[in-house]
This record gives C-alpha cells, structure tokens and sequence, in this order.
C-alpha cells in the first residue's frame, strides 16, 4: 500500500445549494437493468442484489416485471419476504393484467407506465393520447381499489408534447398517484434542454418527479443531474447504468455527482459502491471496465509523473474525492510516463535511497521497460529492473516491497 500523507479532501458540504433536500434513488438494476441484451439473472442473484441495494440504503428497488410470469413472481415474493426496508416496487404496463399480477405477488407498491409520445402511441399501439389518458387513469384506479401504492411512468416522455405530459401529470396527482416519471426512453434529452423542460413541468405540476435517463448519447448521468437542479426528486439508475441498448444512468456516477457537484446529501452507504458493482457485473456477465467512473480498478491509479508527484503533496491534485468513499483504493503505479518523483517514492518503498543523479537514467530505463511490456511494471518488472541498474542496496532492515508499485 503507497503511503501518501493523509490529506483532507475539500469539503462536500462546503457550498450546498439545497442543504436539506435529499435525492431519493429508485434503482431499476433488477428490472431495467436486466432487460440488457443478454443479461438474465438468476433467482440468488436477484435476491443478492435487492439486499446489497437495500444495504446501501436505496429508497425504491424496481424488482422486476409481475406480468414475465411465475418465476419471476416467485422471486419478487421472495425479495419482498427478507422484509427489506426499501420499497419493493413491480413494474407494470398499463393494464389490468399486470396490476392482477402485481398484487397476487402481495407486492403494495406498483408502477404503471404508459407511452406518452405521439410516435410510440400510435406506431407501437395504433391508439391515440385519448386512450392513453383512459387507460391509465382506469389502471391507477384498479390498483389503488386494491389499496396499492400507485407510481407513473411516461414512457418517451422526451418526445411527446409537453403540453399533453402536463394535463395528464395533473390529473394523475388529484387520482393520489404517488410519483411521477418522466422517462428519457431512448436518450434524447441534453442538460441545458432537460434543465428548461422538466423545470417548467415541474413548475406546472408539483410534487415527486422522477428522472429515468437512458445512455445512448453517453448524457444520462448529465441529463439526470440537470433534472434535479430543475427541481426532480427522484433518480431511476441501475448499477454500473446497465440496461437496454446503451444503459441507464449509474447509480455510482448519479450518487457522486449529486454529492460532490450539486453539494446535496446523499444518504446512501457509497463505501459499497465498488462491491456492489463487483457483483452486479459478475451476475450480468460483463466484466467492470478498468476506466468506469467511480468504480473502475483504474480510476483510483496514478501513472504520470506530474500526477504522481501531487498525488504525493495533496491527493485532492488529482482526485475529486477519496477512494475510499467508494470502497475504492488508491494505487500509484510506475509504467511509460512516470517521473522522477514517482521513482523516488516507489524506490523508498523499496527501502532505497536514490541519489537524485541515479533517478533520470532510471526514468528512461522505466519507460523503455513499460514500452516493450505495453502495460505499466508490477513489483517483479521494477525489481528486475532495479537489479540491471546500478542502485544502492537496501537499507538493512528496511523489507523489500512486494505489492504493485
Ligand atoms: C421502455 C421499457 O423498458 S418498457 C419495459 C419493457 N420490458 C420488457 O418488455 C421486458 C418484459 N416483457 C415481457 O416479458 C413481455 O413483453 C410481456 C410479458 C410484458 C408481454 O408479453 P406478450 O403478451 O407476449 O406481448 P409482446 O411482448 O409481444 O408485446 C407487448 C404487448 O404489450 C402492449 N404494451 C406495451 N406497452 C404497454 C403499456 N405501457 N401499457 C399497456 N400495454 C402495453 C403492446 O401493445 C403488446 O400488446 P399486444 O400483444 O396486445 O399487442
Ligand atoms: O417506467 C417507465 O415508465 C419507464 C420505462 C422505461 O424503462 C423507459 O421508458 O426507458
């Protein structure tokens, strides 16, 4: 393990424009989330997640879709017997079917969606605003008589006419629908558009709104981060933002961008992000990229020489937040572009004492080694290296280091 000072990290509370406004999560992992091509959890699976979610302290978990069937029903039934404190939420289509379905799982909270554009109305469902507007109306109705909690989603709400979203938001908040949302369904939106549009919405409507951002123009943490400055209070994210096509926005990013960019509080337990991500990529069999963000094995690890050697002075040089507030670990590595205080350090872990002529031929010697592996050195390379080099000996006593350097 490096040893860099311990340091302070800026505050995070420091400049908080909404100090008591607390962002809640409905996390979508196990539903939209799954719905990724190819991904299809196992019932353990579903129930490891739902409990490392509610671990975490996630408000609302989205835990699957009633209507699939027997085998999913058996599982929600089983997420919503470990008791969990997070709502378990089903999610349905707007139709009596589903809301049957849901409640025969014993589930006391369901969320209707219904396609909202004019594209999606009549192309997919050859219907028109009129019967989208009976349909869930009659569908809130039906789950509400069964003493359900009712949420809405509108589905392509980017496209459709925000007029129409409008009308239809306001007379689903007199029918007692709990929360409303807004769903960017194939990645439409930008922030500056999102920042306008949902602010006057919910100027117009107020009350619980909820942003579900897709990925596919690589905006959805952008875009659900700007719903929230607009005045949402709810965030849709899956872990790692897996889900259709592109994904959805990752709880990881949202949750530290809320925390760190807009200074809201955040009362999810983040030192488990990296776990649960861990887990979650395991279950969908995709592997946890080295860069992503928040999470990734790469992006608590620090090559460049100029880097290294404010690392080394202040971690916050080039750290937005501690690692370790994300379960995450800090790692200095030597590879094609360190520089002579990154050797300095890496060879004191050494228990070496270089004098500072030896440094710059090592530098080089560093880099030609780096190239011709292509990747940055582990302990065995540097060591081996150092043997090649003409280097002091170590300092009696001192042990040689054998993790990563
Ligand atoms: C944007 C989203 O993520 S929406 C969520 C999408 N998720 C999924 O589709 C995953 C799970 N889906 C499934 O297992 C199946 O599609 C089921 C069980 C929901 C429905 O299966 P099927 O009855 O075989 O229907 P199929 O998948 O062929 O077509 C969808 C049906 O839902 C209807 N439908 C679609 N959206 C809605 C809606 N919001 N409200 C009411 N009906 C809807 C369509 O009109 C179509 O009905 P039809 O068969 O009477 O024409
Ligand atoms: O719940 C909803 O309405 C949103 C459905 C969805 O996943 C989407 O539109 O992307």
């Amino acid at each position: 393990m490096m040893t860099v000072r311990e340091t302070r990290f800026p505050s995070s509370s420091a400049t908080a424009t909404q100090p008591d406004a607390v962002v809640r999560f409905c996390d979508t992992t196990l539903r939209d989330g799954e719905q990724a091509p190819g991904v299809a959890f196992t019932a353990a699976e579903k129930l490891a997640i739902a409990g490392a979610l509610d671990a975490i302290g996630v408000h609302q978990i989205e835990a699957g879709i009633p209507a699939m069937g027997v085998t999913e029903r058996d599982v929600l039934r089983e997420i919503l017997a470990t008791d969990p404190k997070a709502e378990i939420v089903g999610w349905c289509r707007a139709d009596h079917r589903d809301v049957e379905a849901a409640a025969s799982c014993g589930l006391v909270t369901a969320h209707l969606t219904i396609p909202v554009s004019d594209l999606h109305l009549k192309s997919k469902l050859e219907r028109d605003r009129a019967w989208a507007r009976r349909r869930v109306r009659d569908c809130v109705v039906d789950a509400t008589d069964r003493g359900m909690r009712v949420s809405v989603g509108f589905e392509d709400a980017s496209r459709a006419d925000d007029a129409f979203v409008t009308d239809l938001a306001g007379e689903l908040r007199e029918l007692g629908v709990t929360r409303l949302r807004w769903a960017d369904t194939v990645g439409l939106l930008d922030p500056v558009s999102a920042y306008d549009r949902l602010g006057r919405l919910v100027r117009a409507v107020p009350g619980p709104w909820e942003i579900h951002a897709h990925d596919d123009f690589g905006l959805a943490t952008a875009n659900t981060i700007a719903a929230v400055q607009a005045g949402f209070t709810w965030v849709s994210t899956t872990v790692l933002g897996l889900g259709e096509r592109a994904g959805n926005a990752p709880i990881e990013e949202v949750a530290m961008a809320l925390r760190h960019l807009l200074k809201l509080p955040i009362d999810l337990d983040t030192t488990s992000f990296r776990t649960l991500a861990q887990l979650v990529s395991r279950a969908a069999g995709r592997p946890l990229p080295a860069g992503k963000a928040v999470v990734g094995e790469s992006v608590f690890a620090h090559e460049s020489g100029i880097h290294v050697h404010g690392i080394l002075r202040h971690p916050a040089t080039y750290e937005p937040f501690d690692p370790a507030e994300v379960g995450g670990r800090r790692r200095l590595t030597v590879g094609k572009h360190s520089g002579r205080a990154s050797l300095r350090h890496a060879l004191e872990q050494c228990g070496i004492t270089a004098e500072e002529s030896e440094l710059e031929p090592l530098v080089e010697q560093v880099r030609l080694a780096a190239t011709r592996h292509k990747r940055g050195l582990d302990s065995r390379d540097f060591q081996e290296l150092l043997g090649r080099v003409e280097m002091p000996a170590p300092r009696a006593g001192t042990p040689t280091r054998e993790e990563p350097v």
